[in-house]
């Protein structure tokens, strides 16, 4: 399901949802039924399922429905695909990039499929180590190429708004299977995504 502005959220959950945001809105000291605030907890309760949506979309669908016998062997490489995901800790946002590669072992997926995957296991409460193996599960045990390699680069909130505040610090996670367990392999991709080869 690919929640948009025109499309149904489950009833029962977002009531549930509205009762429990208004009850957190006079909690924290403010009146959920002044103008302003009366159509909030319903706002947040459809931004919290589309930001969940993920718990109800299956990746390795995505990726088989675009599945497709290729010859190529050598490394697909698609980085900078922006992601926004919660730190299950403070369900607060992290966001930043990820950078994906695989190298064909006779068949290719297209290459949205890897983003839309990105976006599955990001819109559930994560920890940003877990949502990159996940990436790297779905498209090893889909596509079983000869490897696949995840980095992703995310800011927390959490650690910027409050807590410990810091402002500039990023967070590199990665993942390598099969051949990118190989260090020229893996440096060959680290260099590629360093690389600035269209200029931008
Ligand atoms: N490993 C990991 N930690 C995360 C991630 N997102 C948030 N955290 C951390 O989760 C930790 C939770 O620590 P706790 O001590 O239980 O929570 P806290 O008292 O709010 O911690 P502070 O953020 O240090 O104030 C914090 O250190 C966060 O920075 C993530 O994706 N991966
Ligand atoms: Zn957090």
């Amino acid at each position: 399901m690919a929640y948009s502005k025109t499309e149904s959220y489950d009833e029962k959950v977002t009531s549930g949802l509205i009762e429990n945001y208004k009850n957190a809105i006079h909690l924290l000291g403010e009146d959920p039924e002044r103008e302003g605030l009366l159509k909030t907890p319903e706002r947040i309760a459809k931004a919290m399922q589309y930001m969940t949506v993920g718990y109800q979309q299956d990746a390795k669908a995505i990726l088989e429905g675009a599945k497709f016998t290729e010859s190529y062997s050598e490394m697909v490489i698609v980085k900078d695909i922006e992601l926004y995901s919660m730190c299950e800790h403070h369900m607060l946002p992290f966001f930043g990039k990820a950078h994906i590669a695989y190298i064909p072992n006779g068949y290719i997926t297209g290459l949205s499929k890897l983003a839309r995957v990105v976006d599955v296991f990001s819109r559930r409460l994560q920890v940003q180590e877990r949502l990159t193996h996940q990436i790297l599960d779905a498209i090893q045990e889909t596509l079983q190429p000869e490897g696949v390699a995840v980095v992703i680069e995310a800011q927390h909130l959490c650690m910027m708004m409050r807590g410990v505040q810091k402002q500039n610090s990023t967070t590199t996670t990665s993942a390598f299977s099969g051949q990118f367990q190989d260090n020229t392999t893996r440096s060959e991709f680290l260099r590629l995504i360093s690389a600035n080869l269209i200029g931008k």
